[in-house]
């Protein structure tokens, strides 16, 4: 069994292949002071909590966190005695290499959406990602990522609005019912939803204008499902876009090393 561990500045999250699905999707929030040991004790009780053996012989890591690397690398030594493979690492092959500036350290995140987006839709795609930033990666031709968009997340938003403004309190995000906010909260997911709602439909227009073929915008993240209510934002939302392309190039390495 193959274990993804998808490590994002807010939240990690394993999931375990099974050679045909996914069998069990953890959630845990991002710490570089774990140890392997804490995630040890963390996944086991979930798995057996879950009632699943899991007998994993693989693990591939994506960080946007270089810190907790190290710690990811003993937990897959010690408890399965397998050597990771880390995204964006020399010894981590891509399907297809990214086109960008020379010494750019392109999130591998963003590499792994495009790796997933690429293997089931082909190229000419928009990956718009809601997580910590709200990412838009650019998958060209030939499945390789080329450029995008990083933009402030949507609860980075909602919370530096909290933080900043003494009468501001925090929201939760939900899709309001006007746009006219007659409360506070009101007003304030309204300026989060709707305001973000533009940023998708600008930017993702601008990069097509930009772009000389016609493309497709996949959504993803926690967030993307909320914002497809409320406009022909995307042609596809996926929320497992990541695993997969964890599990993607995975099997690339496995096919080609
Ligand atoms: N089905 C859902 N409905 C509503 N909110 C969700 C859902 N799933 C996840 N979320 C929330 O959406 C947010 C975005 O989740 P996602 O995993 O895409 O990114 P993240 O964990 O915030 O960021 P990062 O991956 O950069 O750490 C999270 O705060 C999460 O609690
Ligand atoms: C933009 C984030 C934070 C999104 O998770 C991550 O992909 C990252 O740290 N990227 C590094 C810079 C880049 O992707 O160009
Ligand atoms: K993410």
């Amino acid at each position: 069994m193959l274990l993804c561990i998808d490590c994002g500045n807010t939240n990690t999250v394993f999931s375990i292949w099974d050679g045909t699905e996914f069998i069990c999707t953890l959630r845990t929030s991002t710490e570089h002071q774990r140890t392997a040991d804490q995630y040890f004790v963390w996944f086991s009780t979930l798995v057996t909590h879950h009632g699943i053996e899991p007998r994993i012989t693989d693990v591939i890591i994506s960080s946007t966190v270089p810190r907790v690397v190290f710690n990811l690398r003993v937990f897959s030594d010690r408890y399965f005695g397998t050597r990771p493979l880390v995204v964006g690492k020399p010894d981590c092959l891509l399907p297809t290499d990214p086109r960008v500036d020379a010494g750019t350290q392109v999130g591998s995140d963003r590499l792994v959406n495009a790796a997933g987006a690429f293997d089931r839709h082909g190229g000419d795609l928009i990956v718009v990602d809601f997580g910590t930033a709200t990412t838009f990666d650019v998958v060209a031709e030939d499945g390789a990522y080329v450029g995008g968009v990083i933009a402030p997340g949507v609860n980075l938003s909602l919370e530096a609005l909290h933080q900043a403004a003494a009468a501001l309190p925090h929201v939760d995000i939900t899709k309001p019912q006007a746009v006219i906010g007659t409360n506070t909260v009101a007003c304030m997911q309204s300026g989060i939803f709707w305001g973000y709602v533009g940023l998708v439909r600008e930017l993702t227009g601008r990069i097509k204008a930009e772009y000389d073929r016609p493309m497709r915008v996949i959504g993803t993240g926690g967030l993307a499902p909320l914002f497809d209510q409320a406009d022909v934002l995307f042609d596809r939302v996926e929320s497992d876009l990541t695993m997969h392309g964890l599990k993607v190039i995975h099997r690339y390495n496995k096919e080609n090393s």
